[in-house]
């Protein structure tokens, strides 16, 4: 599938991804999230349900046929083989969605939004360019916390099945700052838009 240049954006959970995706989305980038195919994947007739129904029984799947995304995030954060059966059910399905999507886009770059981009599979390949958003990880586990009321050791169980900070930034061509207000995306997003848009034209 011959797809645009794509730019890779990663972060840790709470980092400020979609803060920064959608910032670029203003500026005119489509962007294509991996999040959000996840969750299509698991509403009520998602794609994935008959399988992961198949493989973790009843257990994880609310009752209107979606799966039960408490009760999944704690199995799989406690349980790394229970990890590996999501992912091997979610992530060839999120891969080619995540595909056909980027192929489709008709913008002059598209920003692909993977939270496992350096942890996982062959995204590096699919990415022309690898930006990452930063912050400490106190403040990741504050903003997490703040938003979804989740415990902090939940939060670090999370975050402990992810790359770490150095291992992100080591991989990374941009860097983000987000450990200030939002309004200082702003300035980083424009100036790093600008420099996609010449790279994309080459
Ligand atoms: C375990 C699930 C059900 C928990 O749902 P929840 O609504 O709490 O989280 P949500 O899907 O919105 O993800 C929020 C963040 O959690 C982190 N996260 C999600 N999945 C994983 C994972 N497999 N490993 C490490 N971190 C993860 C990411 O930072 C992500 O941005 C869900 O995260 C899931 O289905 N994960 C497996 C799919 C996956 O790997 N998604 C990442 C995109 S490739
Ligand atoms: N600079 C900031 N100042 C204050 N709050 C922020 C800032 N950046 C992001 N937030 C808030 O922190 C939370 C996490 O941000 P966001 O959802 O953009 O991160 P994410 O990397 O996409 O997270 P996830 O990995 O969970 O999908 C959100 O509630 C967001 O509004």
């Amino acid at each position: 599938m011959t797809r645009p240049w794509t730019v890779g954006l990663t972060g840790g959970i709470g980092s400020g991804k979609s803060a920064v995706a959608e910032r670029f989305a203003a500026r005119g980038a489509a962007v294509v999230d991996t999040d959000l195919i996840a969750h299509a994947l698991t509403a009520p007739d998602g794609a994935a349900m008959p399988a992961l129904r198949a493989a973790f029984g009843d257990g994880p799947i609310a009752a209107d046929g979606s799966l039960d995304r408490a009760a999944m995030r704690a199995l799989v954060f406690a349980d790394p083989a229970a990890r590996a059966r999501l992912e091997g059910i979610l992530h060839p399905l999120i891969r080619s969605e995540s595909a056909r999507q980027c192929a489709a886009a008709r913008t002059p770059y598209v920003m692909l939004v993977v939270p496992l981009l350096v942890e996982s599979g062959d995204w590096r390949t699919r990415c022309d360019r690898l930006c990452v958003v930063d912050c400490p990880e106190a403040l990741q586990i504050a903003r997490v916390q703040a938003r979804s009321g989740l415990a902090e050791p939940q939060v670090r169980a999370i975050m402990a099945a992810q790359a770490s900070r150095a291992e992100r930034l080591a991989a990374a061509d941009d860097v983000i700052d987000n450990a200030g207000p939002l309004e200082t995306l702003d300035a980083q997003v424009d100036a790093l838009h600008g420099r996609y848009l010449g790279l994309a034209r080459r």
